[in-house]
């Protein structure tokens, strides 16, 4: 890549963007709602279940402009979710300034949460067990969706809730390889223990992006 491009990309002024897309959001406390989908490329938290292993390489997805990004996206829908890859990789105060001054609402899809570089209307925090979030930010999720693949992860999962704020919405979603044995398992925890919610993915019941 170009140096000036490099630059511009490190000042988040255009992002590495794998694909955008109009669907019904899927997943945790917004699924049902239409919403564009911005998936920006680059991510090294290495799920091995991830359903995007392609995202994984930034150089793999061409750096795009803000400006072109943003008016693709309002002829869509109000209701934008920012997804990866990993997002917070990249500054994305440009991104969501411009979003914002369209006056859309702005939701983003997360594992780390970082320093949380964006203004965001929902922040909906995944975290991972190999790069987890620092201890600060946690308070800033609006929704934790965590992803249950084994019964380690019931247990990750209680460990995650309590670092989130009271108000913060928790959710078990099952890893998609292990829906037929995770399922029962999530169902009993989850009558058990009701703090917690189920999220299933209703995307690819619905065969939609
Ligand atoms: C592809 S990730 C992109 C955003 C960010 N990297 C993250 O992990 O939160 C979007 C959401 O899909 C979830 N996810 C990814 N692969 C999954 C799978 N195989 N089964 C269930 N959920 C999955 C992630 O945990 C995350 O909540
Ligand atoms: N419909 C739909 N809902 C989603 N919610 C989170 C997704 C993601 O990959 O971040 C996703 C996705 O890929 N499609
Ligand atoms: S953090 Fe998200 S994008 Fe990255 S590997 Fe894990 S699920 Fe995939
Ligand atoms: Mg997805």
């Amino acid at each position: 890549m170009k140096q000036e491009i490099q630059d511009l990309v490190n000042q988040g002024k255009m992002l590495p963007l794998m694909e955008e897309f109009y669907t019904i959001q899927g997943e945790g406390f917004h699924k049902g709602t239409a919403a564009y989908f911005i998936r920006i490329g680059g991510c090294d938290v290495g799920c091995h279940w991830c359903d995007v292993k392609e995202s994984w390489i930034a150089d793999l997805h061409p750096p795009t402009e803000i400006e072109k990004i943003v008016a693709n996206a309002k002829t869509y829908s109000d209701t934008i979710v920012v997804t990866g890859g990993e997002p917070l990789m990249w500054d994305m105060t440009e991104l969501t300034n411009q979003l914002k001054a369209e006056g859309m609402q702005v939701h983003i899809e997360t594992s780390v949460l970082m320093s949380c570089r964006g203004t965001w209307d929902w922040i909906c925090l995944s975290p991972k067990k190999m790069k987890l979030p620092t201890e600060g930010v946690y308070k800033k999720a609006n929704e934790l969706k965590t992803i249950i693949y084994n019964k380690d992860d019931f247990r990750f999962a209680e460990e995650q809730a309590e670092r989130v704020g009271p108000d913060c919405i928790l959710y078990m979603q099952r890893e998609w390889s292990k829906r037929d044995i995770m399922i029962p398992q999530i169902v009993d925890y989850v009558m058990a223990h009701p703090k917690w919610k189920v999220s299933l993915q209703t995307h690819k019941y619905l065969n939609i992006p």
